[in-house]
């Protein structure tokens, strides 16, 4: 298979919902290409603007930093942009909404049924990527949920992020069935909310590394 944003020859690594500086300090170690912040205030994984300005002051060049939020209010996106290189948008937000800062974004689509990829790649051609997670009712993500993979097209034309339920023993059957872009986890490498466990971390870095290294 030649190599393509949407089949790379190495998949991206997103770590999520980091909330402790040590936290980024393995995540980043490990071989992370994007850290997420949860910064919806209904999440128990949510940090407040002082810990994002201390986290994303942490985190070298060249690692993403990425802002997560659920339908917020446009002044409050545009406020904490200051911090993040790139926005997640994990509610309803319309295209127009999340084009609307001075900041690339990607928009995460929960796999609910029915829902046409292809169509969404579409309306969502301003995206940067989609990020494709597990849809439980009520729940805007983080649901430590899988979905069925074989939904994913190999045609969509947008690169995929695959998220929902990741952790370092099924990533490597994810990324052989998917070719993401990149894989997103937060759940599976946590050792309580919120809280990144160092082992997972590089267990987790380590299972894409040998799936890649597979792929090839
Ligand atoms: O983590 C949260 O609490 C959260 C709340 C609201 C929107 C998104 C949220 N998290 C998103 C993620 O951490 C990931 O992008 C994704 O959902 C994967 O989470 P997991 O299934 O736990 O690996």
């Amino acid at each position: 298979m030649s190599e393509s944003p949407q089949h790379p020859i190495r998949t991206r690594i997103k770590f999520c919902g980091l909330t402790r500086e040590q936290d980024v300090d393995v995540a980043v170690a490990a071989g992370a290409d994007a850290l997420g912040f949860v910064l919806w205030p209904g999440s128990r994984r949510c940090v407040d603007d002082d810990r994002l300005a201390s986290l994303a002051g942490r985190v070298p060049a060249f690692v993403t930093r990425v802002g997560l939020f659920v339908d917020q209010p446009p002044e409050r996106v545009a406020y904490l942009s200051r911090f993040l290189d790139l926005l997640q948008f994990h509610g309803d937000e319309p295209p127009d909404y999340c084009a609307g800062f001075e900041r690339p974004w990607i928009k995460a689509l929960r796999m609910r049924e029915g829902l046409d990829l292809h169509a969404a790649a579409a309306a969502y051609s301003g995206a940067q990527a989609l990020l494709l997670d597990a849809y439980r009712p009520g729940v805007p993500g983080g649901t430590g949920e899988t979905f069925d993979w074989s939904r994913i097209p190999a045609s969509l034309t947008k690169p995929v992020i695959l998220a929902g339920g990741l952790t370092p023993a099924n990533v490597a059957q994810a990324i052989a069935s998917v070719r993401p872009f990149a894989v997103d986890v937060s759940g599976g490498v946590e050792a309580a909310r919120g809280c990144k466990d160092p082992e997972l971390l590089k267990a987790f870095a380590a299972a894409v590394h040998g799936a890649d290294d597979g792929c090839r």
